[in-house]
């Protein structure tokens, strides 16, 4: 299944497969713009997921988006699925400011948690989250519930591909770029209101932030630079549409990131070669580079670029040469493309069902993540997203 258009038809409309009578019922707190890709899309050719129920803040809302998306029941509230014993899940779409409370009340109601990304609003609340008592096996919670912060790219097979490329020991720059054009996005949206969490670094930073961590297999010592490009109209302050943030990894090695929510129609980053540092032999430099680290559906690649030099006695390059190959890795099953959300939502299942799982966002990486953030966000001088102050009683 070569062709792209064909890829992208099957991977959003996937076959509709029979339902198992062990089925995970899920419920979806918010008629959220994100809820198709993420949960109602991939559910439909998984034989043990069901969407069942969605409540929103307006019911005639939740009324409209239930009867577009074939979901059977609307509920009054989100608490209202939290009371249903029958939801054994909830996907939680709500903006950032709302994970950290409705995650604890659905753990608290005993429910597994596809949580959205960023998983909450500052390293503080990701803490307070991941190392909730509720998560950790006791006598008398054998089997905590599944957390799962929905970081869907982890999941593709792209990213395992890309960093298949890269021997930590050698990385000398790893630079990370991603942009939503500015026609898909509105003053308006969820991401320009500070007390909602929002921010380019809460949207679409959270992707470069994490790559940065998997690239390096572990987190920064230091946010060196953030530059930043934010409101300041009295309404959407302290809300950056753009940023670039500078890292340094253990090692004394450096990174970037750099997204932005206004960004041009067509795209295509520039990735600076930053070299080897000085006084370094370079007999081979790779540069690896993956295009569509977010959304791999609509497409990727991944390019791998040796440098080969040989070098005389006295020092000099007799010899250089270049070579370069680029791969894909798409996955069609049973006739449909799938997505990073249908490989999260697979994984997120077998973890419910105490199966294996080949990829997965632990608790830490999700509290690392937020850490990283908090450092950009502090350095940029627009001050770390504000806590709901939420606690279980
Ligand atoms: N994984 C991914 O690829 C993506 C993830 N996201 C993440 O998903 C989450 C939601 O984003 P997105 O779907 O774009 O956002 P939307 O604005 O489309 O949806 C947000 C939902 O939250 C509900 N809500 C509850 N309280 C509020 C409030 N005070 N203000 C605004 N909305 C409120 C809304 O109302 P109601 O209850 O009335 O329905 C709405 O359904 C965010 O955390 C975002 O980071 C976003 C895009 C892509
Ligand atoms: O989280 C996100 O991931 C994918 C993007 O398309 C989306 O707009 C962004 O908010």
């Amino acid at each position: 299944m070569s062709n792209p258009i064909t890829r992208l038809w099957t991977a959003f409309n996937p076959p509709h497969v029979e339902k198992r009578k062990d089925v995970i019922r899920f419920g979806v707190l918010g008629a959220a713009g994100i809820a198709p890709l993420t949960l109602i899309i991939p559910a439909k050719s998984h034989p043990e997921v069901f969407v069942q129920c969605i409540a929103a803040r307006d019911r005639k809302r939740a009324e409209a988006f239930a009867k577009t998306h074939g979901i059977p029941e609307v509920k009054d509230s989100y608490q209202e699925i939290l009371d249903d014993p029958t939801i054994t899940a909830i996907l939680i779409p709500l903006p950032n400011s709302h994970h950290h409370e409705w995650a604890l009340r659905s753990l608290a109601a005993g429910k597994h948690v596809l949580l959205e990304k960023p998983c909450v609003s500052n390293h503080k609340e990701a803490l307070s989250l991941f190392q909730h008592p509720i998560l950790t096996p006791s006598p008398s919670n054998p089997t905590p519930p599944v957390l799962l912060e929905a970081f869907h790219n982890t999941f593709h097979p792209s990213l395992s591909l890309f960093l298949s490329y890269i021997s930590r020991e050698d990385i000398a720059h790893v630079d990370t770029a991603s942009m939503i054009p500015w026609w898909l996005t509105s003053k308006a949206d969820i991401h320009f209101r500070y007390e909602l969490a929002g921010g380019s670094m809460m949207a679409m930073g959270v992707y470069s932030f994490s790559a940065l961590r998997y690239v390096f297999g572990a987190s920064p010592e230091e946010c060196t630079r953030c530059e930043t490009k934010s409101y300041t109209d009295g309404m959407h302050d302290k809300c950056d549409w753009q940023f670039e943030a500078e890292f340094t990894f253990p090692g004394d090695r450096k990174a970037v990131a750099r997204s932005t929510l206004r960004g041009p129609t067509a795209w295509k980053p520039k990735v600076p070669d930053e070299g080897l540092g000085e006084g370094m032999t370079k007999v081979r430099s790779r540069e690896v580079t993956l295009w569509g680290l977010v959304h791999a559906v609509v497409w990727h690649r991944v390019d791998v670029v040796d440098v080969f030099e040989v070098r005389g006695k006295d020092g000099r390059v007799v010899k250089t040469w270049t070579e370069k190959k680029s791969e894909k890795k798409y996955e069609v099953r049973d006739g449909e493309q799938w997505m990073s959300y249908r490989f999260q939502l697979e994984e997120f299942v077998n973890r419910i069902k105490g199966r294996e799982t080949r990829w997965w966002v632990e608790g830490e990486d999700s509290v690392e993540h937020m850490r990283m953030v908090d450092m950009a966000y502090v350095k940029s001088g627009l001050g770390v997203r504000p806590s709901s102050g939420f606690h279980l009683e």
